[in-house]
């Protein structure tokens, strides 16, 4: 159950006159969600998600929700930020920084088909394209740098042939920099619980707050490797194909970006693998204490080292 902190009726009604949203009628926790607190909230305007940030402080979240922002106005499926009268899209509630979204009709899907793998695509590219306007920066918090460092720390902990296998990845990823290639605001985590579908139509991403500025392929491997896996941990080549479809269907890969695939297929498999063996090694205390299988993405990316076929 992910309300960790608990806002009362009488306190959210006094919050939410600073919007123009009319009356609260109904508050509600959502049990699912891991890092936040977040409920459903409906007004006499509508219906929103309440978000209560339990680790990003307030001045953080400008790049986050301003982004979502400038995506939901031009047409990208995901939540906008409501603004309050003083025209911010957060202040503290109950002590933490907090923000009203509009509330998506739509669920997170476990075992996608290939019309909604196109469709993952298709927004990835219309995201790439929208946010090319953002003015904000971010650096990502989960490149090469941070990958070598955290690796170098786990060594230590990890069986022999892991550490071996690990040791040798970030190596190979060091010889292959791709700061020449298209970059611009990626999500870096469109894994499968980050978005609401409606049908085979997105009903919107979430969860955008590992986004930043980096290679745009990147983001496309990042998706695929999770969208696409099968149930054996591999990639199910249909739904592969769709994605990269999708994509391409609005933002065509360039020549320079077809040649660096296969590497950025393994270079996003490794950040979770490396963020995956932290989580199990090494839990940050107070945080929910289960963790998803690191194994997953060693798999996944021993499984790209020896393939032949990238799905172009
Ligand atoms: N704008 C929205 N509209 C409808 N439902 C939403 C919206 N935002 C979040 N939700 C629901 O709330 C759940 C939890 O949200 P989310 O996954 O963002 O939680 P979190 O704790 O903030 O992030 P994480 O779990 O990635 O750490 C989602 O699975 C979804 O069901
Ligand atoms: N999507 C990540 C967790 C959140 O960053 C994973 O599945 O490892």
């Amino acid at each position: 159950m992910s309300v960790y902190t608990s806002v009362s009726t009488a306190e959210l009604a006094q919050w939410l006159q600073r919007y123009a949203l009319g009356e609260l009628v109904e508050l509600k926790g959502i049990a699912a969600g891991v890092t936040n607190t977040n409920y459903f909230v409906t007004t006499t305007h509508g219906r929103y998600v309440l978000t209560l940030f339990e680790v990003l402080q307030l001045d953080e979240l400008p790049y986050f929700l301003e982004l979502k922002s400038h995506l939901a106005r031009h047409g990208v499926a995901c939540p906008a930020p409501i603004a309050d009268h003083n025209d911010q899209f957060a202040s503290l509630l109950a002590g933490k920084p907090a923000c009203l979204v509009s509330c998506l009709d739509g669920h997170d899907v476990a075992e996608p088909n290939a019309a909604q793998c196109y469709a993952i695509g298709e927004m990835l590219a219309q995201m790439h394209k929208a946010s090319s306007t953002f003015p904000r920066r971010m650096r990502n918090p989960r490149g090469p740098e941070w990958w070598s460092r955290t690796a170098a720390s786990l060594y230590p902990q990890l069986p022999a042939a892991d550490a071996a296998s690990l040791r040798s990845e970030v190596a190979f990823q060091d010889s292959h920099r791709f700061d020449f290639l298209p970059q611009g605001v990626i999500h870096a985590d469109l894994f499968k619980d980050n978005v609401l579908m409606d049908g085979d139509k997105i009903a919107g991403f979430i969860d955008f707050y590992y986004a930043c500025n980096d290679v745009l392929l990147y983001d496309l491997a990042i998706a695929l490797n999770d969208w696409a896996r099968d149930a054996q941990g591999d990639i199910d080549a249909e739904l592969a194909r769709a994605i990269i479809a999708g994509y391409q269907s609005i933002r065509p890969l360039t020549a320079e970006e077809r040649k660096a695939w296969p590497v950025m297929l393994r270079a996003a498999a490794l950040r979770f693998w490396v963020s995956r063996l932290l989580d199990f090694y090494r839990p940050a205390s107070g945080e929910m204490t289960y963790t998803k299988d690191p194994g997953v993405f060693q798999r996944l990316l021993e499984a790209h080292r020896t393939r032949q076929d990238f799905w172009l």
